[in-house]
């Protein structure tokens, strides 16, 4: 028998999303046997209590009698309870200084902590994450931000609406200007951009098409690895090779910052990548108004944006010449739409796609008989760093 429970978030500000849904709850309730669940009352989530009583979950204060229990962010040091296994995003497998206390704390109170981040397939591929809806609401709020500057048409905010297919019946009506999009990258953020690039009926077209014709409806090309970057010498592209050696790569990008609108950024970047551009090559020639940059690399693959804005909040101009930050929209600058939590502009669907992978490939080993990818992911059993960890011991001594 084995009692899940869903925290209520304790990190400020709190995030709004889920573990798992009411119906996803029910399903396990219903599904495997032995389990029950229940959730810990919050104001602040995205489906409410009343969601999940309906759905015949029971909605309690306290969930300290659960064996198991799912949280979203770190869960503050003085709300863990001792003995517990605890799934939640606890940023500490790099060592970061800030959560070095709950890493203390977690220890100290025997806790087995299985980390969303380090659930993996075999082959590394992550099993959580929230790519394909940041990409959804980061292209929605690039094409918003051309709307805004260019007066040409209106577009609303993402997270006014209860959900994605409420969102996305919005788009019926919309009619675009003739303009050019680069999407760049092949993951899921790229595959959430290019949905609704098809869902505003933008036209795909092959790269060479986009650099050379001139089009009378709006149009994108998606960009992928060896789109963008070219070997200095050998002048070719290998992933694996590229991967290994990036700094023996140059950008192919330029072309494309001659004849783009907007750039919906979506590539996976480090700081050994050669960036899309350089902030030098921001001249007359280069006609970007709008960068949607959802990889969101501060100085990164993008040189010019100068760091987060907020989902209330998530557009900021950048001076052509100066490189300052301005507001938005103004004569000089390039707009620049840059927020590190996109996909809680839509947490019930980020919510609901978190459940189905957990559903899919962790919870029912988890309550059964385990499994390597669980293994994997467990930093902490009992308070103890397992053998994959143990480079975390010094950061987990106090
Ligand atoms: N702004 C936000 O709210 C937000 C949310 C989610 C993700 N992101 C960012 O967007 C970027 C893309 O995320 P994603 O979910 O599409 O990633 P993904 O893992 O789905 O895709 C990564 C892509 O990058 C390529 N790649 C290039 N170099 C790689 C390397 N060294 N290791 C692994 N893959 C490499 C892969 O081939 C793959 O096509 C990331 O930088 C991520 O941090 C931002």
């Amino acid at each position: 028998m084995f009692a899940i429970g869903l925290i209520k978030e304790g990190k400020k500000p709190g995030d709004n999303r889920v573990a798992l849904t009411p119906s996803q709850c029910k399903w396990l309730k219903d599904n495997i046997t032995g389990c029950s669940v229940k959730v810990q009352s919050s104001a602040h989530r995205c489906f409410s209590d009343e969601e999940y009583r309906k759905a015949g979950i029971e909605v309690t204060a306290d969930v300290s009698d659960c064996d198991i229990l799912m949280g979203i962010k770190e869960v503050p040091a003085d709300m863990l309870i001792a003995n517990r296994t605890y799934l939640f995003f606890s940023h500490t497998k790099k060592k970061q200084p800030y959560n070095q206390q709950l890493m203390h704390a977690l220890i100290d109170k025997n806790i087995t902590l299985i980390d969303y981040e380090c659930l993996e397939h075999e082959d590394g591929q992550r099993i959580i994450g929230f790519g394909f809806f940041a990409g959804v609401v980061g292209a929605h709020n690039g094409v918003m931000a051309y709307g805004n500057r260019t007066g040409e048409f209106e577009l609303g905010r993402v997270y006014k609406h209860k959900d994605y297919r409420e969102l996305i019946h919005t788009y019926f009506g919309l009619r675009l200007p003739n303009i050019k999009i680069a999407v760049t990258g092949s993951g899921r953020v790229a595959h959430g951009i290019l949905e609704i690039m098809n869902l505003m009926g933008v036209t795909e077209v092959e790269p060479d098409e986009y650099l050379e014709r001139k089009f009378s409806y709006p149009v994108y090309v998606q960009l992928k690895g060896h789109d963008l970057y070219t070997h200095k010498e050998l002048k070719t592209y290998k992933r694996e090779h590229f991967h290994e050696n990036a700094e023996e790569y140059r950008s192919r990008f330029l072309p494309y910052t001659r004849s783009t609108d907007i750039l919906m950024n979506g590539i996976y970047w480090e700081t050994s990548y050669p960036r899309l551009f350089e902030k030098e090559d921001i001249n007359e020639s280069f006609t970007i108004q709008t960068i949607a940059d959802i990889t969101d690399d501060m100085d990164g693959s993008v040189p010019i944006n100068l760091g987060d804005q907020t989902i209330q909040d998530p557009v900021y101009g950048v001076h052509r010449k100066t490189f300052e930050k301005t507001v938005p929209y103004a004569h000089d600058s390039i707009d620049v739409m840059a927020v590190g939590n996109l996909p809680n502009e839509l947490p019930r669907d980020a919510s609901r796609y978190f459940g189905e992978q957990l559903l899919k490939y962790v919870l029912p080993d988890l309550l059964g008989n385990g499994s390597d990818i669980i293994n994997r992911a467990t930093m902490l059993q009992k308070g103890k760093l397992t053998a994959a960890f143990s480079y975390l011991e010094d950061y987990a001594r106090h």
